[in-house]
């Protein structure tokens, strides 16, 4: 199965203006090759075409990505790498996982010919390779990620009303997915407006509880009402109880309760929280019986849980209880493209509601991407609504109408808080901190950090041997 094909480049350029609106199930390829300016045009051409591109220019760095991601739908493999043959990945790698698998080379031979096929290679191509070819790899991938789609529902870059291309998040969904339909207890954990309330509505709709979905922040409950907020009580049972009142959790039977900010519970009532949890028995405030009470509980919080227990507001029983089954939802500056994503559908969605055809100027679509965006989605949300109202000529000007909030979260991208860490720690989160907002991308983060590929994954080789906490 020999092959002599044409050159790529041409197509690469010619494709540039199309735009694929895969996003329902974004492709993954995975790219290894040590001749980058095939790398980065494959990529581009790869990622206008609506994939997810990860890419790699030596074995080693192909190891890393493959242990980080999903196997992907398509891997164009190199040979002959720097440290080795691409082949060496094949031995390491469940190939059985992976979609396609096209192994390129320059010096075709027998032995490496034959030690492909056996490896379950799907093909070997010799180099140049022809654009058209490279097409149909990549509307194969499309069909393959489109047939996992179908097989499972949530792989998809959507999940109850979460959007999400990017594989960190196809990943949550894979989680929430598994959780849902079970009776666990769910922990989610995330910053500020990332989209913790709706994984817990995610997780409501697709489990098979026909009761309510309730939520309650505890942070913004009196401590002293919270009691009869969360359990009910009697009438006559304190000053101002006037009536019989259901609590939440009465009011969630058969369904989920959110227990939003539950780090900021008091103590006494963690106590009382943990003895529910456990024998699903309430009591109302001023009554003799109990209540039996089928409610699956989801605990979300901003801060760190683990942290909320060493300052003492968390009780460490009540902590492991919930953290049966944690999920930490990722900030949006470390979802790659999602922004993008997410801007695009919010914009929609306010074009249908007003019959506009509104767009984003070039300068936004950048600011999308460079900007941090603290505030998470939330944030994106407000500034896509408030750059639409204040919209020119159908223009959204986005980096035109940053508010305080957006302007500070500026000013501090560029400073890295000095805490007292060496400079080679500052280094590994300046590393650690491109590496998630290039969605681990190592030549994207290299190009941002300014240093060569080959930098970035030495220094990883180099944290991976020091360990997660060194
Ligand atoms: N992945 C997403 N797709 C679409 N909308 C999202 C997504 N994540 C969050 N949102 C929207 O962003 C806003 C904030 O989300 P949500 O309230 O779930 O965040 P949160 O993490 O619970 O915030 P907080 O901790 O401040 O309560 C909501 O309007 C929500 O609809």
């Amino acid at each position: 199965m020999l092959r002599k094909v044409g050159p790529l480049h041409a197509r690469l350029i010619q494709g540039c203006k199309e735009y694929s609106n895969m996003a329902q199930a974004a492709p993954s390829v995975l790219l290894v090759d040590d001749d980058h300016t095939f790398l980065s045009s494959a990529r581009d051409y790869a990622r206008l075409k609506g994939c997810e591109v990860h890419t790699a220019s030596t074995v080693r760095d192909a190891m890393l990505t493959v242990e980080q991601c999903a196997p992907p739908d398509l891997m164009l493999l190199d040979l002959s790498l720097p440290d080795g043959s691409g082949l060496d990945l094949l031995d390491h790698l469940d190939a059985r996982d992976c979609g396609e698998i096209v192994v390129l080379t320059g010096e075709p031979g027998v032995d490496t010919a034959v030690r492909a096929m056996r490896l379950r290679v799907d093909d070997y191509v010799v180099k140049p390779m022809r654009g058209g070819y490279f097409d149909t790899l990549l509307q194969r991938a499309t069909r393959r990620a489109q047939s996992r789609l179908l097989s499972s529902p949530l792989a998809s870059s959507q999940c109850g009303d979460l959007l999400g291309n990017s594989l960190i998040m196809r990943r949550m969904f894979k989680l929430i997915e598994r959780v849902a339909p079970t009776d666990n207890t769910v922990l989610v954990h995330g910053e500020s407006g990332a989209g913790k309330e709706l994984v817990a509505r995610a997780i409501h709709q697709y489990s098979d509880r026909r009761g309510r979905f309730v939520a309650i922040n505890c942070g913004a409950v009196p401590p002293d009402l919270i009691g009869s907020q969360l359990f009910g009580h009697e009438r006559g049972s304190f000053t101002g109880a006037i009536r019989d009142h259901a609590g939440y959790f009465e009011q969630a039977q058969g369904g989920t309760l959110l227990l939003d900010e539950f780090t900021e519970m008091p103590m006494s009532m963690q106590t009382y929280l943990l003895r529910v949890l456990e024998t699903r028995d309430i009591t109302r405030i001023g009554a003799r019986t109990k209540h039996h009470v089928d409610v699956r509980v989801i605990a979300a919080c901003n801060r760190d849980p683990a942290a909320a227990v060493r300052d003492g507001v968390l009780r460490e029983d009540l902590y492991y209880r919930l953290a049966d089954f944690p999920i930490e939802v990722p900030p949006l500056r470390s979802r790659g493209d999602d922004a993008h994503l997410l801007a695009g559908r919010f914009l929609r969605a306010l074009n249908d509601e007003h019959g506009t055809n509104h767009g984003f100027s070039a300068a936004s679509e950048e600011f999308i991407s460079q900007y941090a965006w603290p505030g998470n989605v939330r944030e994106l949300l407000h500034a896509v609504r408030r750059a639409y109202l204040m919209a020119e000529d159908g223009k959204i000007e986005l980096a035109a109408y940053p508010d305080p909030a957006v302007l500070g979260a500026r000013a501090s991208r560029g400073d890295l808080r000095w805490s007292g860490q060496t400079l080679e720690e500052l280094e590994r989160e300046a590393i650690e901190a491109a590496l998630a907002r290039c969605g681990n991308d190592k030549t994207h983060a290299a190009r941002l950090l300014g240093v060569s590929v080959k930098t970035v994954y030495n220094k990883l080789v180099r944290y991976k041997k020091q360990g997660p906490d060194a």
